[in-house]
């Protein structure tokens, strides 16, 4: 196999893809990457192929043409080292598993064996805060803790690669924000490179490497806004800064245009 020099920085690469449901155009001709280590969020008018592009760079959907790789490999299904976090947490958890037993499933998909599991699961729950609530169902937990189980899920899987589809968009703005940050550290600490799509500006440009603005009709790039923002970020402090406050002007405009 061959690799070309570039593709070994990048961890998402879409090249020329293109894709119909029947005789509807739903992603024209759409390329681009995302580098190792980076956070990539997307965002565009509703309908704009935003999901239907995190599925494809998740194997579940495949293009009527183009390639899309993932890790430098040509992406023919799902991928151990790519995990997804869906908005809609109560699907994604199995109810009649407690937090750990959620957890614990992933461990036992990827063949952990059962005398490291616990130390494991456990480690997980304090990365997103719910030691304290190992044995809790979901039923049991608010939204933002349930959105925290997801992705501690997901975390046990140990992707390179992280797919988040407006994971905190059913989520109270308090614990939205809470979880952005628990979101970067855990991005920080164990360097996966994150897809993220949002239809909040602000989400967007306070997480983001960059940022893809998608036209639809059918869905294809826009604009892509490069997001300069000093890292660690913080939710006051950045969102105050006047880089932020033109970053948010020009996105609004685009998707102001892009919804006309
Ligand atoms: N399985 C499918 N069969 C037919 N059409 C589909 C299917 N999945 C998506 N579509 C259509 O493709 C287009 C893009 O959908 P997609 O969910 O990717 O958009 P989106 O940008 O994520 O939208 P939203 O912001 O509303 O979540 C939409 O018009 C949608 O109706």
């Amino acid at each position: 196999m061959t690799i070309s020099l570039a593709s070994q920085f990048h961890s998402i690469e879409f090249e020329h893809v293109s894709l119909s449901y029947g005789n509807r155009a739903v992603i024209s001709d759409l390329s681009f990457s995302v580098n190792k280590g980076e956070i990539v969020c997307v965002i565009g008018p509703s309908g704009c192929g935003k999901t239907t592009a995190l599925r494809m760079a998740g194997g579940l959907v495949r293009p009527d043409s183009g390639g899309v790789k993932v890790l430098s490999q040509k992406l023919d299904g799902p991928r151990r080292d790519v995990a997804i976090v869906f908005q809609d947490y109560g699907k994604a958890l199995l109810p009649w598993r407690t937090a750990r037993g959620n957890v614990s499933l992933a461990l036992e998909a990827t063949g952990v064996p059962v005398r490291q599991r616990e130390e494991q699961i456990m480690s997980l729950l304090s990365k997103v805060g719910l030691a304290s609530h190992a044995d809790r169902y979901p039923t049991e937990m608010s939204g933002g803790m349930q959105q925290r189980l997801q992705i501690a899920r997901c975390l046990a899987q140990k992707p390179d690669v992280i797919l988040m589809d407006e994971p905190f968009g059913a989520l109270d703005a308090m614990t939205r924000q809470s979880l952005q940050d628990e979101m970067l550290s855990i991005a920080s600490e164990t360097g996966a490179t994150v897809f993220f799509v949002t239809h909040d500006i602000e989400e967007a440009i306070y997480l983001g490497d960059r940022v893809i603005g998608l036209l639809p009709n059918p869905g294809r790039i826009g604009r892509v806004f490069d997001i300069p923002l000093p890292r660690p970020r913080s939710q006051l402090a950045t969102r105050e800064l006047p880089e932020f406050l033109k970053l948010r002007r020009e996105l609004f405009a685009f998707i102001e245009k892009a919804e006309r």
